[in-house]
């Protein structure tokens, strides 16, 4: 997976290092070329958009239950302190993610207390150029919903105090996190397929610079997957800034796809 993204990228820079006539033209082909993507990647996401409409409350409720069991029962969730995590919206159809949200928020000394106690951040998008933070939270009541109806954390907390945010707070990255991570349709090769904002690409390359420059710790990201959102490989079109998953979690259990995956999840 990763050999592909790299892969990718490398013939981006050999493109341009052509002359600029033969770069133009290859350019003018490239464009059409991800254009031809992009219209692909509409097309898939409104299959899928329309399987997940059909798909019974019976049969969501059963695999919302069983993804998160899976998770909130597993080794590596159990023993990872920080974790970033979506605030699932019904009305796009996402895996729900309420049961863990409600553990992980749970505070210490209560009877439903988790092993250990954990951070937790969730999104917010800042803007229209794709740019999304991650800012921790402590209790549902940090959140706010935005225009599209998605609950998000305000940037400043109840006593008007800026709220941590992973990427300016070194402690947290030096130690393996955990990324829940939404989308409309992954493969067990590790793509994925997002809702068309390049929100999670462009925040995941933001934190890989990073890591990369710091030697911090990769995150696992871990996709959560209703049945029909798994796809069979050669179906989901990806770009070179696509960034690839490292497991997916769907009702028939964990399946990881990287190497970091497979040494932490299996
Ligand atoms: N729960 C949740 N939180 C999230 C995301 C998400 O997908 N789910 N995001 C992940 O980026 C960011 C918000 N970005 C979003 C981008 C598009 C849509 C949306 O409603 N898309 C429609 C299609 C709109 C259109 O095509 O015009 C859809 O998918 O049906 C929602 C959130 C941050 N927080
Ligand atoms: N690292 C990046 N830097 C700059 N632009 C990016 C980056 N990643 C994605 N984009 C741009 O964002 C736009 C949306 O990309 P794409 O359709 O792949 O989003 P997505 O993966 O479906 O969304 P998301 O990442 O929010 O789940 C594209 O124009 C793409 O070129």
């Amino acid at each position: 997976m990763r050999r592909r993204g790299f892969l990718m990228l490398q013939f981006q820079f050999q493109f341009h290092s052509c002359s600029s006539a033969i770069a133009s033209l290859r350019s003018s082909a490239s464009m059409a070329t991800s254009s031809a993507v992009q219209d692909q990647k509409k097309v898939l996401r409104s299959e899928i958009r329309k399987a997940l409409k059909a798909l019974s409350p019976a049969q969501r409720s059963k695999e919302d239950f069983e993804i998160q069991s899976t998770i909130l029962s597993s080794s590596w969730f159990k023993s990872s302190h920080r974790l970033c995590a979506y605030i699932s919206c019904p009305a796009l159809r996402e895996v729900d993610t309420s049961t863990i949200l409600s553990q992980l928020l749970t505070k210490p000394h209560s009877e439903h207390q988790v092993e250990i106690e954990k951070e937790l951040y969730v999104p917010r998008v800042e803007d229209k150029n794709s740019n999304m933070r991650m800012f921790k939270i402590t209790t549902m009541d940090d959140l706010v919903p935005n225009s599209m109806n998605i609950l998000e954390p305000s940037p400043l907390d109840d006593k008007g105090n800026q709220r941590e945010d992973p990427l300016s707070f070194v402690k947290f990255l030096k130690i393996v996190m955990f990324y829940y991570y939404v989308g409309v349709a992954f493969d067990k090769q590790g793509r994925r397929l997002g809702r068309g904002g390049g929100y999670y690409d462009v925040l995941l390359k933001k934190y890989q610079d990073l890591a990369l420059e710091k030697k911090w710790n990769k995150p696992l990201l871990v996709a959560l997957a209703y049945s029909v959102q798994i796809k069979e490989e050669g179906i989901i079109p990806v770009t070179p800034t696509d960034m690839p998953i490292d497991a997916i979690v769907s009702s028939d259990g964990v399946i990881p796809i990287s190497l970091l995956a497979k040494e932490k999840m299996s």
